[in-house]
């Protein structure tokens, strides 16, 4: 896994391919959460009508194939990580493979390197006077965050100084099965106890569930940033609890409570008093390692002039993110891990090598196909080439209510982008699988699966009029199965019978499909690249676009046979 980019100082001419010619227009469609697994009833897409997407499959092997998109494969720390959106397509853009967050955080606490960075000290500061405060998502899910690097970071801070310590949770039910809040509670009150036997004064100060406090992306909805900011800064929230324990039990007693939705919390003392508010002094950590849920928040903590909603308060803290969020902003400007340095993009090649881009999605997951795409980079690369159009997603309504999302607009404004002829390459996210088969509901999911599947033809004809060629992928699996399963593979049930809903993403391979008049009749996939994931792709799409990949790419996918 590289950790420096191992193209540097190289050329950024690519060399035209030998067999593939320039100039044909290539849709890539990433499908979100939409793995490849067998036939069964918690398998949305199989139980979708996806016409479009089972005639693709019918040119297996040579068109059609699977590729892996979780684990090793794409920077995660074992191949027991399920993939994600932001390792997907930092893969999916790169074309290599960088060790991600969640690795990095982790080598960086095991070799204890982490309290020796600037980060750490900046935040040290505040210990002697003030709270070091811990805000972030409960889980143990590896997407955004790691409840063993919580734990280990409580511990280690603690040991460097740290006297109080307050802990703000997010609680997750969306990369891990809903419920399980209140068993990491358990586990975190029982760290926390362990620490006040040592002295130091530990408690959950504050809370809410993830999707609903705090942890928004793409500012689709500040208010829930709001709802956050209110609960562990300022202490207010509709719900006052003595423990946080009790506060997840006695909200999740609502029969229609998710952990995803649970309202804000806040911890009170036996006077009603909040016992972790944010005050001037105090040292904040965010440790969330994935940026996108939580550069919202790192902007209300750390920016003097913000006026997305009213913080009626701004403290003078000392605030570090577990890693640096966005490195075009340099936000936060103080962090515990260096993120890992995604440089040499495709889409930063491409636009050097002059081909226009065009990229879309709706809000929930714009960044995927811009930031995430161009290795956690915001902005183009070069304006005059590229335009990124984002599509507002519904606000305030769950993704199961509205399950068709904004898959149809997506596909008109990629038909409309193709039929322009004034773009290369035209890329976009669809996002049913993914935000549908988070909610647990596999009735909506079908539904969505099915939007996606249109969508998918609305491009393809699209392509077929411009003479163009297709990649159709996907980040990571999800929506493919959608329970909770026992060894064997039998789904496992509650206590009143019904299936354990699997919110999360999975570990299936995901499926890649090219075609299109536009490819060249003599191109197939390989037969030598068995283990291939999401970082091949990226060589594939160069070579359709007419060009060599750089050496340091992973190899590409295709070849060209005489026909
Ligand atoms: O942030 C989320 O919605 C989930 O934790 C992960 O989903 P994504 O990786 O598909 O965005
Ligand atoms: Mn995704
Ligand atoms: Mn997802």
């Amino acid at each position: 896994m590289a950790t420096r980019p191992p193209g540097e100082g190289k050329p950024w001419e690519l060399a035209a391919h030998p067999r593939l010619a320039k100039g044909t227009v290539v849709g890539v469609v990433v499908l979100d959460g939409w793995g490849e697994a067998p036939p069964d009833p918690f398998n949305c897409i199989h139980a979708a009508d996806t016409p479009t997407l089972d005639a693709l499959k019918k040119a297996a092997p040579a068109r059609w194939r699977l590729i892996k998109a979780h684990g090793t494969a794409v920077g995660l720390p074992t191949d027991d990580d399920m993939g994600n959106s932001e390792v997907g397509h930092n893969a999916l853009g790169a074309g290599q493979i960088y060790a991600q967050g969640a690795k990095l955080v982790d080598l960086a606490l095991a070799s204890g390197k982490i309290y020796e960075g600037e980060g750490f000290k900046y935040i040290r500061q505040s210990f002697d006077d003030g709270t070091l405060h811990l805000i972030g998502l409960l889980s143990d899910g590896g997407v955004h965050s790691r409840f063993d690097q919580l734990q280990l970071l409580l511990k280690g801070a603690s040991e460097h100084g740290a006297r109080r310590i307050r802990v703000h949770v997010l609680t997750d039910g969306r990369d891990v099965l809903d419920g399980s809040s209140v068993r990491f509670v358990e586990m975190l009150e029982e760290d926390l106890a362990r620490l006040r036997e040592k002295g130091v004064d530990a408690r959950v100060a504050s809370g809410g569930g993830r999707m609903y406090v705090t942890m928004d992306r793409y500012e689709n909805d500040w208010q829930v940033v709001k709802r956050g900011w209110d609960a562990h800064v300022l202490g207010e929230a509709p719900h006052k609890f003595k423990n946080a324990l009790e506060a997840v039990k006695k909200l999740r007693e609502d029969p229609k409570a998710n952990d995803q939705y649970l309202p804000p919390f806040v911890i009170v003392d036996e006077s009603g008093k909040p016992v972790g508010l944010i005050q001037d002094g105090d040292a904040v950590v965010t440790f969330n390692f994935r940026a996108d849920r939580m550069v919202m928040l790192a902007k209300a903590l750390e920016y003097e002039n913000f006026d997305k909603f009213d913080r009626v308060r701004f403290p003078k803290i000392r605030y570090a993110g577990m890693l640096q969020y966005d490195g075009e902003l340099k936000l936060p400007s103080q962090y515990l891990v260096a993120p890992p340095e995604i440089e040499r993009t495709s889409g930063e090649y491409l636009a050097r090598n002059g081909v226009r881009t065009y990229a879309c999605s709706e809000t929930v997951k714009f960044g995927h196909v811009t930031f995430f795409w161009n290795g956690n980079r915001s902005g183009y690369f070069n304006p005059s080439l590229e335009k990124y159009e984002e599509i507002p997603s519904d606000i305030g309504v769950p993704f199961n209510v509205q399950p068709k999302m904004k898959a149809l607009e997506i596909a008109q404004k990629a038909r409309d982008a193709i039929l322009s002829r004034k773009f290369d390459q035209v890329r976009v996210n669809i996002a049913n699988g993914d935000m549908v088969g988070h909610t647990g509901d596999t009735e909506a999911t079908i539904v969505g699966c099915k939007a996606a599947d249109e969508a998918v033809k609305i491009i393809l004809d699209a392509i077929e009029q411009v003479g163009g060629i297709f990649v159709l992928t996907a980040d990571h699996g999800n929506a493919e199965d959608m329970a909770k399963r026992d060894k064997s593979g039998k789904p496992l049930r509650d206590k009143d019978g019904k299936v354990q809903a699997l919110t999360s993403h999975t570990l299936n391979p995901v499926p890649i499909a090219i075609g299109g008049p536009g490819l060249a009749p003599g191109v197939r996939f390989r037969t030598d690249l068995p283990n291939a994931g999401l970082a091949n792709v990226a060589a594939t799409v160069m070579n359709l676009h007419g060009f060599e990949a750089p050496d340091h790419y992973e190899p590409t996918l295709i070849e060209v046979v005489d026909k």
